[in-house]
C-alpha cells in the first residue's frame, strides 16, 4: 500500500523542481491506464475524483479501486485527492473513505456556481484545513475564479463553474491576497486563476499573454515562493486528439487548450500540481469512436477499452516526462498520515512566507 499525501509529494516536487499531473478518474480503465504510464516512467501519481466521479463509481468502489491499484503497482506512490470539494461534508467524507488529500474549493459557494466572498472562502478553507490536518490529510485551497479572459465566462458544460460574467479582478488571483489567504487558512497548496477554464473550449486561438496570464503565476510565486501552486483547467486539448475524434464521426469545433510548454514554464515558477481531465477523456473517446467506426461488427467492450487505455497511457507518459515527474517515485519514502498529523501539530509544516512579507 503506497498511498501518500499531497503535501508530502508536492514538498518533494518543490525540492526537486518538478510538477505532477493530477489525472481525474471515474473507472477502472482510467486507473489502470494512468498507473501503466506511471510504471513505465517511474512516476509518483495524483489520482483525483470529482464529486461527479464519487457519484458515478461510489465511494466504496473508488476506495477499493485505488487500493487495488496500489497493490498492483507497489513502486508508484499514489495520492488520492478530492477534486473541487464544495463543503466540509464532501471533504471530510472523502478523508473517511481513504482520500489522503482534499480540495476545498471556496472560490465558489456550496452550489459551485456563485462566486464566493473572500471572507467565506477563508473561513471554510481554514475550517476544513484544521480538520484535515488533525488526521494528517492535505488541503488544496483556491483563490480566484476559473474562467475565460476572452469571454468572462466559466465553462458551461462542466459540473462546477461560475455562472454569469466575471471581471478580470475575479479571473486573476491577486498576489497580495494570496499571501493573506495562505497565512489565514494554512492550506498546503493553492489553486490560482490565470485565465484557464475547465473543459475543451478554453481559448478560441493559441493563447498568448492576453488570455493566458502566466505573469499572474509569476507574481504569486514571487510573493509565495514556498507555496505549492496548482493549475486547474490544464488540458492541452491536443490537435491530434481533436482530429482523431473528428475523423471518426465526432464533431468538436476547433479549439485550443493550454500549451504543454506553458505548463513547463509554470512549473519553473512554482506550479507543482497540474489538473488534467479533458485530455484523458478525449484520448479514450477518440479510440472508442475509431473502433466503433472502423469495426462496426465489434461488440466486445474490451476491444474498445484496450486501445482507449493505450491512448490514455501514451498521453500520461508524455505529461510525466515533460513535467519532470518521471523517475521520481523511487526517491520517495512514504510518510504515514499519523506522522503527517504529528508534524502539523508541531508547527513544522506551517506556511513559510518570504521574509519581505512576514511582517
Ligand atoms: O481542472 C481540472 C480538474 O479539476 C481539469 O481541467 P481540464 O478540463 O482542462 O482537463
Ligand atoms: O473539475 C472538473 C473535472 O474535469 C471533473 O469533471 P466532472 O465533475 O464532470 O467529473
Ligand atoms: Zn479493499
Ligand atoms: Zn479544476
Amino acid at each position: 500500500m503506497a498511498l501518500i499525501t499531497l503535501r508530502q509529494l508536492l514538498d518533494h516536487a518543490a525540492e526537486n523542481s518538478y510538477g505532477v499531473p493530477a489525472f481525474n478518474i471515474n473507472n477502472m480503465e482510467q486507473g489502470l491506464a494512468i498507473m501503466e504510464a506511471a510504471k513505465t516512467t517511474g512516476a509518483p501519481v495524483i489520482l483525483q475524483a470529482s464529486r461527479g466521479a464519487r457519484k458515478y463509481a461510489g465511494d466504496v468502489m473508488l476506495r477499493h479501486m485505488v487500493e487495488a491499484l496500489c497493490e498492483m503497482y507497489p513502486d508508484n506512490h499514489v495520492v488520492m485527492h478530492q477534486d473541487h470539494g464544495n463543503n466540509d461534508a464532501t471533504c471530510l467524507s472523502a478523508i473517511r473513505h481513504g482520500f489522503t488529500s482534499v480540495m476545498m474549493d471556496g472560490s465558489l459557494e456550496e452550489d459551485m456556481k456563485t462566486p464566493a466572498s473572500y471572507e467565506y472562502n477563508v473561513e471554510i478553507t481554514r475550517r476544513v484545513t484544521e480538520a484535515a490536518h488533525a488526521v494528517g490529510a492535505s488541503v488544496e485551497g483556491e483563490l480566484g475564479v476559473l474562467g475565460s479572459l476572452e469571454t468572462g465566462e466559466a465553462a458551461a458544460e462542466d459540473g462546477s463553474g461560475a455562472e454569469g460574467k466575471l471581471s478580470h479582478d475575479q479571473l486573476l488571483t491577486d498576489p497580495d491576497q494570496a499571501v493573506e489567504f495562505v497565512l489565514a487558512t494554512k492550506c498546503d497548496a493553492l489553486a490560482i486563476a490565470c485565465g484557464t477554464s475547465h473543459g475543451a473550449y478554453k481559448f478560441t486561438r493559441k493563447p498568448d499573454g492576453d488570455i493566458l496570464s502566466m505573469k499572474t503565476i509569476q507574481g504569486i510565486h514571487e510573493k509565495l515562493p514556498n507555496t505549492h501552486l496548482v493549475m486547474h483547467g490544464s488540458s492541452s486539448v491536443p490537435q491530434y486528439l481533436q482530429d482523431l475524434i473528428n475523423a471518426h464521426g465526432g464533431h468538436m469545433p476547433q479549439t485550443y487548450g493550454v500549451p504543454v510548454e506553458e505548463i513547463e514554464h509554470g512549473i519553473r515558477m512554482g506550479v507543482r500540481k497540474v489538473n488534467i481531465d479533458t485530455d484523458c477523456r478525449m484520448a479514450m473517446t477518440g479510440q472508442y469512436r475509431r473502433i466503433a467506426q472502423e469495426k462496426p461488427e465489434e461488440f466486445d467492450p474490451r476491444k474498445f477499452n484496450i486501445p482507449a487505455m493505450e491512448e490514455l497511457t501514451k498521453l500520461c507518459i508524455d505529461r510525466f516526462e515533460r513535467f519532470g515527474t518521471a523517475g521520481q517515485a523511487a526517491k520517495i519514502r512514504p510518510i504515514s498520515l499519523d506522522e503527517m498529523a504529528h508534524r502539523y501539530a508541531s508547527g513544522a509544516l506551517a506556511p513559510r512566507i518570504a521574509a519581505a512579507h512576514a511582517a
